[in-house]
């Protein structure tokens, strides 16, 4: 649960239920397979309705196209009663180096929540921002801007690009940077850094209703800072 993109459903955290919700702690059913597509579904089970007990399913779809890896996470109110919702899909990102990794974005003039602050909402100045630190913050509204978060790795590594579609309105940028409390005993954390698409802001999901969050991630050649011989 600490590599991929778990999902944070139907809270991120932290709230009354555990940190980022219940669908990554459950096994999902597939319920479609092609050569490029698969479909993941989850309705509540006996573990989820003994923690939340709300009628939903969800979807994860996903599919690998010639030039990018395209992710869907829909969520249906399936009962008689609305419901308040969060999601986020907490994607880690291998990197050589966290001290080498930049990310840039459209971050300059969003407010963020900086959780390693007491949750204080400051307003980032950066458009490329580098982890020297213990991070956690939210930036809200950044993927509304429409523009890709790309994330550079060092030498050698591939620049990706996040590209927003739906949904996913926020964005979460985390690395315990070697300090972050009860995680001083995580070693590798140089090796990765979380940059997650997120709908923060919980929203009411009336019966019958659908939320819908889709991004794309997308590999850029590998930049090389010397012309090979
Ligand atoms: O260890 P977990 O439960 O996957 O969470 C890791 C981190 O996930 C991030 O999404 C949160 O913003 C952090 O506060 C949290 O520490």
């Amino acid at each position: 649960m600490h590599q991929g993109l778990p999902f944070c459903w139907p809270q991120f955290g932290p709230g009354p239920l555990q940190q980022h919700g219940l669908a990554r702690y459950v096994v999902w059913e597939v319920a479609d397979v092609s050569a490029s597509q698969v479909t993941f579904v989850l309705v509540p089970n006996d573990y989820t309705r003994a923690r939340w007990n709300k009628e939903f399913e969800l979807r994860y779809k996903v599919t690998l196209g010639d030039t990018e890896l395209a992710v869907e996470l829909t969520a249906r109110n399936t009962g008689a009663a609305p419901f308040l919702h969060q999601a986020a899909l907490h994607t880690y990102f291998r990197v050589s180096d966290i001290r080498e990794a930049r990310i840039s974005g459209a971050f300059a003039g969003s407010t963020f929540i900086d959780k390693t602050d007491r949750n204080a909402r400051k307003v980032e100045r950066r458009n490329v921002l580098d982890i020297v630190k213990f991070t956690d913050a939210v930036y809200l509204g950044v993927h509304k801007k429409s523009q890709p978060i790309s994330l550079q790795s060092g030498e050698g590594f591939r620049r990706i690009e996040i590209v927003p579609e739906t949904g996913f309105e926020d964005c979460v940028v985390w690395n315990p940077g070697g300090t972050q409390p009860g995680m001083e005993h995580v070693e590798n954390w140089r090796d990765y850094v979380c940059i997650e698409s997120a709908m923060i802001e919980p929203q009411e999901l009336a019966p019958g209703e659908e939320w819908v969050g889709r991004f794309a991630l997308r590999p850029q050649p590998v930049e090389r800072s010397r012309e090979s011989p």
